[in-house]
This record gives structure tokens, sequence and C-alpha cells, in this order.
């Protein structure tokens, strides 16, 4: 069902990050990006989009393909960096942090093609994330925990290469979990799974949120992402197309024009 405001609801955030939040305090956003334009020589890849996602909210963007949303995401992961704008993380600019100073901070993401280490376990290719936080035993046990979170714990001792698409795709979320983000960036991890898998995934996601968990997702099966997000940015040749709760931009006429009519859900 969706929710009318982006705002998460109470009880389900009633503690976060050990802070107790109150029936009437908003909560601040985690993640916010202001004017963000990407150019690659002439092209114009981005252009001038701003977002906010708070704790525990799910951002879903979406547009054709070429809109600008791979990019999107990587200038707010630090893939890339902006040719104007800023992106402010728990409250410090990241605009010019390197990824993997960005990741240690708290935003993980996933990739659309998974790369585990195919010859090292499940376990430790989660480990190989845990260690940048913590140590030793600490860190297994965090690592465990993660895997029991996505539901990957029976498959622990299992070599990565063994794993079907569906759980690659858990273990690559098992991998971001790991970094002990703030906010987890997905990026098309439901697309290309069946049915069933499709919705455990969902539920997952639904799941991580409700933990407090600020989600951006690019996806392309509309359904998915119109069910799970709370604020949906649609996007058209790097620019805002139209944004809001699931609803309004699925009846957009230029949402319509621009991507419902695409061949692609
Ligand atoms: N490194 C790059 N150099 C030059 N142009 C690029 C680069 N990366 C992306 N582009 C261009 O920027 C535009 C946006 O591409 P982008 O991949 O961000 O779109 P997208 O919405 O993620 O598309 P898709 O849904 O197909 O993945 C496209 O015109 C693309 O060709």
């Amino acid at each position: 069902m969706t929710r009318p405001d982006p705002t998460p609801t109470l009880p389900e955030l009633t503690k976060f990050q050990g802070e107790v939040i109150h029936a009437d305090q908003k909560l601040a956003p985690i993640l916010s990006a202001e004017h963000i334009t990407v150019r690659f020589g002439g092209v114009t890849a981005v252009k001038d989009i701003s977002l906010a996602v708070r704790p525990g909210e799910i951002l879903g963007l979406i547009g054709p393909n070429g809109a600008g949303k791979t990019t999107l995401f990587n200038a707010l992961t630090g893939f890339v960096r902006p040719s104007e704008g800023r992106v402010t993380f728990g409250g410090r600019d990241v605009t010019h942090l390197q990824p993997q100073v960005r990741a240690r901070m708290g935003l993980a993401r996933t990739f659309q093609v998974e790369r585990p280490f195919e010859d090292l376990s499940v376990l430790e290719n989660v480990l190989v994330a845990a260690f940048l936080k913590r140590r030793g035993r600490q860190a297994e046990d965090h690592a465990y925990s993660v895997l029991e979170r996505v539901g990957l714990a029976d498959r622990a001792a299992q070599p990565a290469s063994q794993l079907n698409l569906a759980r690659r795709r858990r273990l690559e979320m098992a991998k971001a979990l790991a970094l002990e983000p703030r906010v987890l960036f997905l990026d098309e991890s439901i697309a290309g799974l069946n049915p069933p898998a499709q919705q455990e995934m969902v539920g997952l996601v639904r799941q991580l949120a409700q933990s407090g968990l600020g989600i951006v997702m690019v996806e392309h099966i509309m359904h998915v992402i119109m069910s799970l997000s709370d604020h949906v940015i649609c996007m058209a040749f790097g620019e805002l197309l139209a944004e809001g709760d699931p609803k309004h931009v699925a009846s957009h006429p230029d949402v319509i024009r621009a991507y419902l009519g695409d061949d692609n859900d």
C-alpha cells in the first residue's frame, strides 16, 4: 500500500541508532543532493536534479533508457564527479569524497552486475566488507548476522560461484550491508529474477527500510518500484520529469508518455 507522505511513519521508527524519535518529530534527511548536473563532454547526462532521503524512506529512480539514472546514482555514491551541485550525507558535504570513503561513512551500494569473489565462500565474501568496519571475531559475527538478515546463512560455506542469480543478488546486498550503511543504493537488484524471487527481494527491501535504513533504488520493473517506493523521481534526458508519491508519478501525463509507453515492464 502506498503511503501518502514519504516521511516514515511511527511506530515503525520509534528507535533509530539509539535515539528515541518522538511522534511529533519529523526525521531530517540523512542524504540530500542539490542541483546535481553531470556532463560528459558535450552530453549532459544529469541536469539540475535535487533529492533527499530520510531514514527508513525508499526513493525510487525511474526513467527510460539513457535517462541518467545510473549517472545520478554514481554521482551520489562517488563513482562520478558532478559538474555542478552538492551532495550532503549525515550533515557533511561529501561531493568530492571517493566512493570508498563514502562507503565507510555509511553510504553503500550494490552493482547491477554482481561481482563476488567467485572462489571465496559466501561468508568470506561478506567478511571482506565487514573487515572494513570491524576486527576479528566481531567482524565474523557481524558478517554472519548479515547473512541471516538476507536469508543466506545456510549458504555461508558455499563458494559464491555456486549461487544462483537470486542468491548472488542477496550476496551483493549482504556485502553492502556488512558496511553498516545508513543509506543503501540498490542498482537493479530485482530485474531479471523470477516472480517468487522478486517478491522475496521486495520483502527484504521493505524490512531493511523498516529497520531505519534509507534506500535509493534504480529499478526497471515498474510495479515493483511503484509498490516499494515512498517517493519516486522520474527522469528523462537527464532532467526531472515528475516526482512525488508513486500514484502521482505513475499517472503523470509526461511520465506515461516518456516511460510507461516504454516496453520495459
Ligand atoms: N561515461 C560516459 N561518457 C559519456 N556519456 C555517458 C557516460 N555515461 C553515461 N553517458 C550518457 O549519459 C546518458 C545517461 O546515461 P545513464 O546510463 O545514466 O542512463 P540510465 O537512465 O541509467 O540508462 P539505463 O536505464 O539504460 O541504464 C546517456 O546518453 C549515456 O549515453
